[in-house]
C-alpha cells in the first residue's frame, strides 16, 4: 500500500513509529507535513497538492493533527476523504473529539459512564452549575485546554464560585464536573484500535496534583482491565466514529467513567509503559479495513 502520514514533524516519536511500522510490513509510505498540504477545489477531479507536485496513488492517511491546527487539518483529510483515500481519522470524527463538550454530549446519549458535568452561558446560575454536579469538591475545566492545563480543583463550594467567576470575567468557554476523588491522582489510558483495547496504562499524578498528565509529571504503569472497563473504551471510540482512539476512564466507586476521548494518541508514553506495538497495530488495521472510498461519516452528532 502507499500510506501517507499527515504529520508536522518527522522526527516525533509516534511519526516515527508509524514510518518504521509501515516499512516494516512492506508499504510505501510517505510523512507529509499537514500544513504544506493545498489543495485544488473545481469541477474536475478534487486533487491534494503538495510541494509542487500532486499527491497522488495514496491508499490511505493516517492523520496526526495537533490541537492547534484542527481546522486546517479537517479539511485537507476531508480532502483525502474526497479523492477517494481512505483515512483513519474520518475529519467529521476528528473535529467531533476536538470539543469536549459535544463529546461528552455525545457520550451522555448513549449511556456511557461519565462524570457528573454542566455548562452554561449565564452569569447568575453559578450556583445552580455547581448543584447540578452535586457541589464541591469539583473541578472546572477549560475547554480549550490541553495537557492539564486549565483544569482546577475546587475544594470548598465558595471557591468553586470564585473559579467560576473569574472563568467568567475572563470570557472562558468550561465545563464544571464533578470530582472523582476515589480515582485518587490516577486515570486510565485505553488504547483503542478498532473493537479491541491493544494497550492500556495507568497514570498517577505527581505529589500534590490530582492531574496525571504525563506532561505535568505523572508516571505511568501498566494495568489490567476489567471487561466493564475494555466495553466502555471501546463503545466511546465507537460512538466517536474513531478507528483508532486513546480514551481516558476514571475508575471511580459507580464504575469506569469517561474522561476523554483522544484521536491522535501518543504512542511512547502507552509502548514504552506496555511494551505493546501498537504502531503496527494500526498499520495492520489499515489493511484489514480500509478500501478506495471507504471513509464515510460513521457515529451521530
Ligand atoms: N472530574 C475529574 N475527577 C478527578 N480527576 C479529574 C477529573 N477531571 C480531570 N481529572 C484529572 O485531571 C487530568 C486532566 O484533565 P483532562 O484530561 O480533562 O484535561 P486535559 O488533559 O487538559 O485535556 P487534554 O487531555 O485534552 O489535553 C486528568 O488526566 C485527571 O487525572
Ligand atoms: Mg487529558
Ligand atoms: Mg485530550
Amino acid at each position: 500500500m502507499k500510506i501517507g502520514i499527515l504529520s508536522r514533524n518527522r522526527k516525533l516519536y509516534s511519526t516515527r513509529r508509524l514510518v518504521e511500522a509501515a516499512k516494516q510490513r512492506g508499504h510505501e509510505v510517505h510523512v507529509l507535513d499537514t500544513l504544506k498540504c493545498y489543495m485544488e477545489l473545481s469541477s474536475d477531479e478534487p486533487a491534494i497538492w503538495y510541494k509542487g507536485d500532486k499527491l497522488e496513488g495514496y491508499d490511505a492517511v493516517i492523520p496526526r493533527i495537533g490541537a492547534s491546527i484542527t481546522q486546517y487539518g479537517q479539511a485537507v483529510i476531508r480532502q483525502f476523504e474526497m479523492t477517494g483515500c481512505y483515512s483513519l481519522v474520518e475529519s467529521v470524527a476528528l473535529v467531533r473529539s476536538r470539543d469536549k463538550l459535544r463529546s461528552l454530549q455525545l457520550l451522555s446519549r448513549k449511556k456511557v459512564g461519565m462524570p457528573r458535568t454542566s455548562f452554561a452561558h449565564e452569569v447568575h446560575n453559578t450556583k445552580e452549575l455547581i448543584k447540578l454536579v452535586n457541589g464541591a469538591p469539583l473541578v472546572v475545566k477549560l475547554l480549550s485546554g490541553t495537557q492539564g492545563k486549565g483544569v482546577v480543583l475546587a475544594e470548598t463550594a465558595k471557591a468553586a464560585e470564585s473559579v467560576i467567576e473569574a472563568f467568567r470575567e475572563l470570557k472562558a468557554d468550561f465545563l464544571v464536573q464533578e470530582f472523582i476523588k476515589e480515582a485518587g491522582g490516577s486515570d486510565v489510558r485505553c488504547l483503542v484500535i478498532g473493537n479491541r483495547v491493544v494497550a492500556a496504562m495507568q497514570r498517577t499524578a505527581q505529589d500534590g496534583d490530582f492531574r496525571s498528565n504525563l506532561h505535568r509529571g505523572g508516571v505511568a504503569q501498566l494495568t489490567k482491565l476489567t471487561p466493564s472497563e475494555r466495553a466502555t473504551a471501546v463503545k466511546a471510540a465507537k460512538i466517536m466514529g474513531l478507528n483508532v482512539a486513546g480514551v481516558d476512564l476514571l475508575r471511580s466507586s459507580r464504575g469506569p467513567l469517561v474522561m476523554e476521548v483522544n484521536s491522535s494518541p501518543g504512542l511512547e508514553g502507552i509502548e514504552t509503559a506496555t511494551g505493546k506495538d501498537v504502531a503496527s497495530a494500526i498499520i495492520e488495521f489499515i489493511e484489514n479495513n480500509s478500501a478506495p472510498s471507504k471513509t464515510r461519516t460513521r457515529g451521530k452528532g
